[in-house]
């Protein structure tokens, strides 16, 4: 057996042709992060993950409207939304639940063909926005809103979150994120979902047990730990006395730091703009202020980068969005890598399954219960 790598760092674990990191560069089927969060819209993004080209017009213009026709929920799921302790249930918790769910009204959920995954790809995209809002919606009293069938992706997503037209400036944002979250080669919530398909269990428990990954802080979960961290500090001027005591406490500052990237992660400059732009707009260029400040001295203190989730916290803020649907905005985005993911593991399947190296007693006597 060969030596073990604590968190399986630098372990190279499956081919894969949907994303890479090289060299600090991230791209999607070989095309640069730059160039994608710049010009792309995330149906766009979501075509070339899952077939590993760029659309034409006219592909483009099917997929949106295959989503955006598959956005509805079964009245089921809807009810179940609102049988939910609304005043203690997590929003991840709460989508976990609700994808498996959906699994039981998909009569497909066990056909194995391609096609057939292909099309239920589209249907968990579709109806992840939707989930997602309508319990945001359910727990604040509202109605659950119904898509429209012209609009973009990013645009259903606000619509049916405020109930309202989104602003320009507020859709772009959202594509964006949605763009730069889509997909990070076999990151943890990744990993996970391809382990579990690799069983040849279906699409809809792949992606539950994968969301169930990305919740955990280490991971997805930052983003609201950010927003939280920034409430909590405040006012700029606290911000480096804040910082210096949980690092004295060998406390992490979420949005800090990450497994693959040592120099820099290279969203980051987006949303660190986006960030600078929106906070502006609002009039609260102080969680924009304080980010920078905290970023900085972390770099300078402990050479770490900022992730992607630490600029998505202020933007997602300053966007109105409730800080614990962050984490979910990222599972909406992040479902179309998994679902590639996926897609690509059924393809040349192998089941997953390492070694561990065992640390525990050897050859210990065994001694009868009543001697214990
Ligand atoms: C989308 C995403 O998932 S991006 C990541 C989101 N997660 C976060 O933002 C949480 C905060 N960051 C972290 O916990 C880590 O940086 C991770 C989980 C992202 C990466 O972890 P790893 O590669 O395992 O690094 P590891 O945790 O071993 O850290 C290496 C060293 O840097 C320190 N370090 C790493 N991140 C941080 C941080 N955010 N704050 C303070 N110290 C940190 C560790 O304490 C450790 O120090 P030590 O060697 O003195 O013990
Ligand atoms: O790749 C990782 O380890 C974390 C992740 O999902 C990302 O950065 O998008």
């Amino acid at each position: 057996m060969t030596a073990t790598t604590k968190g399986l760092e630098g372990v190279v674990a499956t081919q894969s042709s949907i994303s890479s990191i090289i060299d600090d560069q991230l791209t999607y089927v070989g095309y640069k992060i730059d160039d994608l969060a710049k010009n792309s819209s995330f149906e766009e993004v979501i075509y070339l993950l899952w077939n590993q080209k760029l659309p034409t017009k006219a592909e483009l213009e099917a997929l949106r409207a295959d989503l955006a026709a598959n956005m509805e929920l079964p009245d089921a799921i809807i009810d179940h939304l609102r049988s939910y302790d609304l005043s203690t249930v997590h929003p991840m918790a709460a989508l976990r639940t609700a994808v498996s769910l959906l699994g039981l009204y998909d009569e497909e959920a066990d056909v194995m063909e391609q096609e057939v995954n292909k099309k239920k790809a589209v249907r968990i995209q579709a109806k992840i926005a939707t989930i997602v809002t309508a319990f945001a919606r359910i727990r604040q009293g509202k109605e659950p809103i119904k898509p429209k069938k012209e609009y973009s992706y990013s645009e259903n997503f606000l619509y049916m979150l405020n109930g309202e037209s989104p602003k320009d400036i507020e859709v772009e944002a959202i594509n964006k994120a949605l763009v730069l979250h889509a997909d990070h080669e076999l990151n943890a919530s990744t990993f996970t979902a391809r382990v579990c398909v690799a069983t040849l269990s279906d699409i809809y428990s792949g992606v539950t047990a994968a969301i169930g990954a990305l919740k955990g802080p280490l991971h997805g979960g930052a983003n609201e730990r950010v927003m939280k961290m920034l409430t909590e500090i405040g006012e700029e001027e606290n911000a480096i006395p804040y910082i210096k005591e949980k690092l004295e406490n060998k406390e992490k500052i979420m949005g800090m730091g990450h497994r693959v990237y040592r120099n820099g992660d290279p969203r980051a400059k987006f949303l660190r703009e986006m960030s600078r732009q929106l906070t502006k707009l609002t009039g609260q260029s102080k969680w924009y202020n304080m980010s920078i400040k905290i970023e900085d001295y972390i770099k300078e203190h402990k050479g770490l980068p900022a992730n992607v989730d630490f600029y998505s916290a202020s933007v997602y803020h300053s966007l109105g969005i409730d800080h614990d649907l962050f984490t979910p905005i990222f599972a909406v985005s992040r479902v179309s890598g998994w679902l590639a993911h996926i897609l690509e593991q059924y393809d040349n399947n192998r089941l997953i399954r390492p070694r561990a190296e065992y640390t525990g007693p050897k050859s210990p006597e065994y001694v009868s219960i009543d001697k214990r």
